[in-house]
């Protein structure tokens, strides 16, 4: 397993993840190279998760040449992901290929980045689509956004997903690239919450931007500036 307590988090220290990552911090990885990384990075991820939180069972095969026992992962059918909209988007299709079979929530949340930081070092956070499927105490649920920054984003996305919904088995915020000052604010609203990202960078620059981060992922991704 290559998952790592790091503080209120877990880092995943998969060498493809981290390989994935350094290309798309790249400046010079244009928009398709950037969104085929950050699906890459998805599907790393979910597997990670599956390694690290799943439990497998043995079954009974019949194999073209004999009968024969298997290993089959348990669970996959009560698994949520729920996309962040928008940088999510991609990240979210390469978990789709770790959980073909996940019900699927989907939240629109944005910074309003011109009224820019307040001095808790928190964004006013606009929410305007909400639309997630029921979710029981078996379900793995995965709150997919690449980027937790301050953590504004993430903290009011987890209010409207836990809003009356009962606390799930497993729970992940998954990240590729985290602030600690957003860590901590996330741990801090929601500890029943499993932080893991790929990378826990320096710090916040003055605009909220993770440092040394990979620059606006929803306008890498989607080419708006
Ligand atoms: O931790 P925070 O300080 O809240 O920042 C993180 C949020 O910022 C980005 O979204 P953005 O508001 O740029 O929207 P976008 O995905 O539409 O670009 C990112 O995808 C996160 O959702
Ligand atoms: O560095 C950051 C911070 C928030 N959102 C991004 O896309 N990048
Ligand atoms: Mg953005």
């Amino acid at each position: 397993m290559t998952i790592e307590k790091r503080g209120d988090a877990h880092l995943i220290t998969h060498a493809m993840a981290k390989d994935t990552l350094s290309k798309i911090r790249d400046e010079e990885t244009e928009q398709v190279g950037f969104r085929k990384g950050l699906v890459k990075l998805g599907r790393i991820c979910g597997y990670e998760i599956i390694d690290g939180a799943m439990d497998t069972e043995y079954v009974s095969i019949d194999t073209p040449l004999t009968e024969t026992t298997g290993e089959r992962v348990k669970g996959l059918d009560d698994v949520v992901i729920i996309n962040v909209l928008r940088a999510a988007t991609p990240f979210v299709e390469g978990l789709l290929k770790a959980f073909p079979r996940a019900k699927q929530g989907v939240i629109s949340a944005g910074r309003d980045e011109e009224a820019g930081m307040n001095d808790d070092g928190e964004f006013p956070i606009t929410i305007d689509y909400v639309k997630l499927p029921e979710i029981t105490e078996e379900d793995t649920v995965i709150v997919a956004d690449p980027m937790l920054a301050t953590g504004s984003t993430m903290c009011a996305v987890l209010d409207e997903v836990l809003n009356e919904q009962p606390n799930p088995e497993n729970f992940f915020v998954l990240s590729a690239v985290s602030a600690p000052d957003g860590l901590l604010h996330v741990h801090d609203q929601f500890p029943e919450a499993d932080l893991l990202t790929v990378s826990i960078d320096d710090h916040l620059n003055d605009d909220g931007f993770i440092v040394p981060g990979l620059g606006d992922a929803g306008d890498r991704a989607f080419r708006t500036t």
